[in-house]
């Protein structure tokens, strides 16, 4: 799937930020940029989830079909953040398994299947041992490789990272980050990638974008 964007936000009726770009199947998108020039909301409109007092003009295109209609769930994206917001209540692989869907090409998944895939992702991840874990008991990197199987299981389209590596000290940023864009690459997924770490674009190896204000002065 290639993803092409060309959007414009604008907020109470003035533009505040503008992507144009093409991911291609495994190629990482980076979006950097000062702070408050609009990274987050840029990255929520891709995934259809902005709201007033926000408006979206322009086209979300997956492989051409145009999304920008369709509401966050019919997109189908994958999002990852700093937090791995994983539900405490539920083991590890409960929190993966709540993400698959309950069908696939209009095929029901049975309770076996989607709990397979579960397994399936959390091993893809390296996670696989900790399948009853409770999420309050794992390290940082750990939990972030729990939330990208979650993600992987929710069979998404493209990938939406905001800061996801943020939390984690450089060397496990870098082997998490492996990770990500490694199994991107096998899914065939577009990464489009919000980051404040230099090193983090540049192991990305795709293209930079970088957003500036439209205004001076702030949005509010
Ligand atoms: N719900 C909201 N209502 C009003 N203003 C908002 C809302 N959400 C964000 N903003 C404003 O929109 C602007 C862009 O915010 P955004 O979080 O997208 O920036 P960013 O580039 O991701 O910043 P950072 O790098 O600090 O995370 C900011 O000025 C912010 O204050």
């Amino acid at each position: 799937m290639s993803l092409g964007i060309d959007l414009a936000v604008a907020f109470r009726g003035a533009v505040m930020a503008r992507l144009a770009a093409t991911v291609e199947p495994g190629a990482v998108l980076s979006v950097i940029g000062p702070s408050g020039a609009g990274k987050s909301t840029l990255l929520l409109a891709i995934a259809g989830l902005l709201e007033r007092p926000f408006t979206v003009s322009g086209t979300v295109r997956l492989d051409g079909e145009d999304l920008s209609t369709l509401p966050p769930e019919r997109r189908r994206m994958g999002l990852m953040f700093q937090d791995a917001l994983l539900y405490p209540h539920m083991s590890v692989l409960q929190n993966v398994l709540f993400a698959v869907p309950r069908r696939d090409n209009g095929h029901r998944l049975g309770r076996n299947e989607r709990r397979a895939r579960a397994e399936a992702n959390l091993a893809r991840v390296g996670m696989a041992d900790a399948a009853a874990r409770d999420p309050d008991t794992l390290s940082g990197g750990q939990k972030s490789r729990v939330a990208l199987a979650r993600t992987l299981a929710s069979a998404p389209r493209a990938l939406l990272l905001d800061e996801p590596f943020s939390a984690l000290d450089p060397a496990l940023r870098a082997q998490v980050r492996g990770i990500v864009f490694d199994l991107a690459r096998q899914d065939g997924l577009p990464v489009v990638m919000v980051s404040h770490d230099p090193a983090d674009a540049e192991a990305a190896g795709g293209e930079i974008v970088e957003i500036r204000p439209c205004q001076q002065g702030g949005w509010s």
